[in-house]
């Protein structure tokens, strides 16, 4: 997208990373000119921002979105996600392959892609699919989609396992030819053979078939083994419990290309929330217990975990709000992920808005391989792609006034931490004030079908 004639900003007192205040001018894309509060030479026309006490991060990267679009518009469009991205403080999102038809052609990939760019709120990486039509049985198009417009680097047959480890084997030696990572939704399907929460105390006394911890940690420790025989880079999607640190932390040990992922609800909810039958805690990997918590917790604070992805899962009201076994797996998350971090990790000592910074920006556009242009250091001559967040603040999250358009976040009615106050794309403001700005948009004509 181009604009004639880019409105620059100054941002008074914001805090890099946390720490002391400067002013950063924002121009041409670009953070044009950074330093002490009252030094920089602010053009004509800045746009002043109030940024004391501010905190002042990379954009955010999201390694792991559902955009529903193609096949499920009801749930969400890349419009309305991408919005939403853009609303929790991120500048690019990977948009998962479970759509329909499925992610798994140049062609598929690159109507994602190009709707992403119409929208204009975020940069849109497709993930392209493994199998076609993630049916486990045949492998996708996996070079086309790299040397597609879309350029797909992550490859992710997510909501179902890469269950075969014979096509497992052949996906990490495919995409190694175009530095491309498998990201592995690991769940053994004959172990989790209807299973609707958690295994163990609490399915046990709510009478819900549980999914046990083995059924992930089974498929990662496999993994490690195949993507170090083939020499390749592998991805745990959204691990979630104890044995799975220990696995990726014993896999890094051992010089394994692996990386991981942890949701943000993974981060604080447990499995005792299932309890009163609500669905809007039904998901996958299901709800832990507070054991595991800690041990993702301390996996993200020491490393072994690199990133936290939101595994956004929008679905329509008539998907979740009916009896547990019947709704959908899958909770929102875009909206809330920052202050869910800050909650978890930040206010409890555990790490720093640099850390932050690494966790969900840095690393995910390095494993997405989108690093010359995301997670790039707020420093001068980068890539104006930022986020502003007053982490003073708190909020109560209300699933119907969210910008995504899906309401099944698990954390309405619930005080946050942290409010995304802007977020700018190459210099643009998607956010300003803590609202979306709707200008952000490409021209009126490119909405088209998009604005639903
Ligand atoms: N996380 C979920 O519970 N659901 C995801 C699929 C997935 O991430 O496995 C979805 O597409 O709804
Ligand atoms: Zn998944
Ligand atoms: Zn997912």
């Amino acid at each position: 997208m181009t604009e004639a004639h880019p409105q620059a900003y100054v941002l008074r007192g914001a805090r890099p990373y946390g720490t002391d205040p400067v002013d950063v001018v924002l121009a041409d894309g670009v953070v044009a000119a950074l330093g002490a509060p009252g030094t920089v030479t602010v053009p004509d026309g800045a746009r002043e921002i109030d940024a004391q006490g501010y905190v002042l991060l990379p954009g955010l990267v999201d390694l792991h979105t559902h955009l529903r679009e193609p096949g499920r518009e009801d749930a969400e469009t890349v419009f309305s996600g991408t919005r939403a991205a853009a609303a929790g403080g991120f500048t690019a999102v990977h948009a998962m392959a479970n759509t329909t038809p499925t992610q798994d052609t140049a062609g598929v990939v690159e109507q994602v892609y190009r709707l992403g760019q119409e929208a204009g709120w975020v940069d849109v990486h497709p993930v392209g699919a493994v199998t076609v039509g993630l049916g486990g049985e045949k492998l996708a198009e996996l070079g086309a989609m790299a040397d597609s417009a879309a350029r797909v680097r992550v490859f992710s047959d997510d909501g179902k396992c890469v269950h075969d480890p014979v096509l497992m084997r052949r996906a990490l030696e495919y995409v190694k030819a175009f530095d491309g990572v498998v990201a592995q939704h690991a769940q053994e399907p004959r172990l989790t053979e209807g299973a609707q929460m958690n295994e163990g105390v609490v399915s046990a006394q709510i009478g819900l078939t549980g999914w046990p911890a083995v059924a992930e940690e089974s498929i990662i420790a496999r993994d490690v083994l195949l993507a170090e025989h083939v020499g390749s880079r592998l991805h745990v999607c959204h691990l979630s419990t104890a044995g799975s640190v220990e696995i990726v932390r014993w896999a890094k040990g051992r010089g394994i290309d692996v990386t991981a992922e942890v949701t943000p609800h993974h981060l604080v909810l447990t499995d005792e929330l299932a309890r009163d039958y609500d669905p809007v805690f039904k998901v996958n990997p299901p709800l832990r217990t507070a054991a595991d918590v800690e041990a993702v917790r301390q996996g993200l604070a020491d490393g072994t975990i690199d990133i936290v992805a939101t595994d956004h899962a929008p679905h329509p009201v008539e998907d979740k709000d009916c009896e547990w076994s019947a709704a959908a797996f899958g909770m929102t998350g875009l909206e809330t992920a920052l202050s869910v971090v800050q909650q978890t990790m930040v206010d409890t000592g555990r790490m720093t808005w640099a850390d932050v910074a690494r966790v969900l920006s840095e690393n995910p556009a390095r494993i997405g391989r989108i690093d010359a242009t995301q997670g790039r250091p707020v420093a001068l001559g980068e890539p104006a792609n930022l986020t502003l967040v007053d982490p003073s603040a708190t909020r109560t999250i209300d699933g119907r006034t969210q910008v995504t358009a899906s309401s099944n976040t698990p954390f309405a009615g619930t005080r946050l931490p942290g409010r995304v106050v802007a977020t700018f794309l190459r210099g643009r403001a998607t956010v300003l004030d803590g609202a979306v700005v709707d200008t952000a948009a490409g021209t009126p004509t490119s909405l088209e079908g998009a604005a639903r």
